[in-house]
């Protein structure tokens, strides 16, 4: 099968791990924190990861916009950086998309958070406006969206995917971590020989890559069971890629336990349509990320928890499990963020403590 360019160059260059870039606020929580956004972009470099996404639900338009520029600044095509585009008006969407062309980022996430399709056409008809209006790379999203859920049960609407994987631009499927494993199956049968399949639950993967060729996960906390020093989880989507399931297995029970303390927090949110945000916050900084609170946009606690001392604890024990030495616990650094810390900024000069106890 004759792959288009943008496709040839996703197998090649599209290797290995996309992880999350989380804003960083000033202590008043009303702007960016630069410095911070910059740190955590080079500290993705160390991790070994090929991409870093910025997410979108947790800043503004305009802050988003300026994340992905400051991300692809300091980037310097050191690492790719993504954008994620779900925003309810398709017109911000076509916005969203020119303004991270000219940033310099590398590929776009997809997301229809808002939509819900009468038909699969309408579906497809929401995607087909966007990758026509951009030249960038696209990277679809498998999520179980309950908006999706009377297209298929799964909330994954395959047949659109089906339909998407034919378009010169679409290189690649992110696969959740809360996928069932028979849609995961099924999207790489029907979809791994046009675009990359790329699944964020690490105990999918020995499987799916006997279904199709398996080179990236993304977009995802990877940080939850690696350092820069013991880059786990990099080096097991590497053998995987080389198809070399012995030393995958290997190094799998080397990060199990990390990694099921992250899936077990993580998926049941994922089910409900949230995220551990600021538990991630925290993973990132155990391993050298900025950390630094992030906003508290208004969701419901059982989709967005609030960040206690427990579970703080339990973050540390579980790097402490596979052998990783968190950062000091020096809290008030995590509370304002790395950068901003060595500024000389404390705890008692921020506005608000959200989602932390
Ligand atoms: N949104 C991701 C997880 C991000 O950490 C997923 O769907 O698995």
């Amino acid at each position: 099968m004759e792959l288009s360019e943008a496709k040839q160059w996703a197998r090649a260059y599209y290797r290995g791990i996309d992880n999350l870039l989380l804003p960083s606020h000033t202590p008043d929580f009303a702007g960016l924190d630069e410095a911070g956004i910059r740190h955590d972009v080079r500290q993705s470099i160390q991790h070994g990861f090929m991409s870093t996404s910025g997410v979108a639900p947790l800043c503004s338009f305009a802050e988003y916009v300026r994340m992905l520029e400051i991300a692809c600044e300091e980037a310097r095509g050191r690492i790719f950086v993504g954008a994620y585009i779900g925003e309810k008006d398709q017109d911000a969407n076509r916005k969203l998309l020119a303004h991270a062309a000219r940033a310099g980022c590398s590929h776009a996430v997809l997301v229809p958070r808002y939509l819900t399709p009468a038909s699969s056409d309408e579906l497809y008809q929401w995607y087909a406006e966007l990758i026509e209006s951009t030249s960038l790379p696209i990277v679809l999203y498998a999520q179980n969206n309950p908006r999706l859920k009377h297209l298929h049960p799964s909330g994954i609407a395959l047949d659109v995917f089906d339909r998407l994987a034919e378009l010169p631009s679409v290189i690649a499927v992110k696969l959740t971590q809360a996928i069932n494993l028979v849609r995961a199956v099924e999207c790489a049968r029907r979809l791994g020989e046009r675009i990359l399949v790329g699944p964020v639950h690490l105990d999918m993967m020995p499987l799916l890559s006997q279904v199709c060729h398996v080179q990236w996960s993304g977009q995802w906390n990877a940080e939850c069971a690696q350092s820069p020093q013991h880059p786990y989880v990099v080096e097991y989507i590497d053998a995987i890629s080389r198809k070399d399931l012995d030393f995958a297995e290997k190094i799998y029970w080397m990060l199990e336990p990390a990694y099921r303390a992250f899936f077990q927090l993580q998926t049941p949110l994922l089910l409900k349509g949230g995220h551990p945000w600021q538990h991630i916050k925290y993973n990132q900084w155990c391993v050298g990320g900025n950390g630094g609170l992030i906003r508290d946009i208004g969701k419901p606690r059982d989709q967005v928890p609030v960040l206690t001392r427990e579970a703080r604890l339990s973050i540390r024990s579980a790097y402490q499990s596979v052998n990783i030495q968190p950062e000091r616990d020096e809290e008030e650094e995590f509370v304002v963020g790395k950068t901003a810390y060595a500024r000389g900024v404390r705890r008692s000069g921020m506005a608000a403590l959200p989602l932390y106890e």
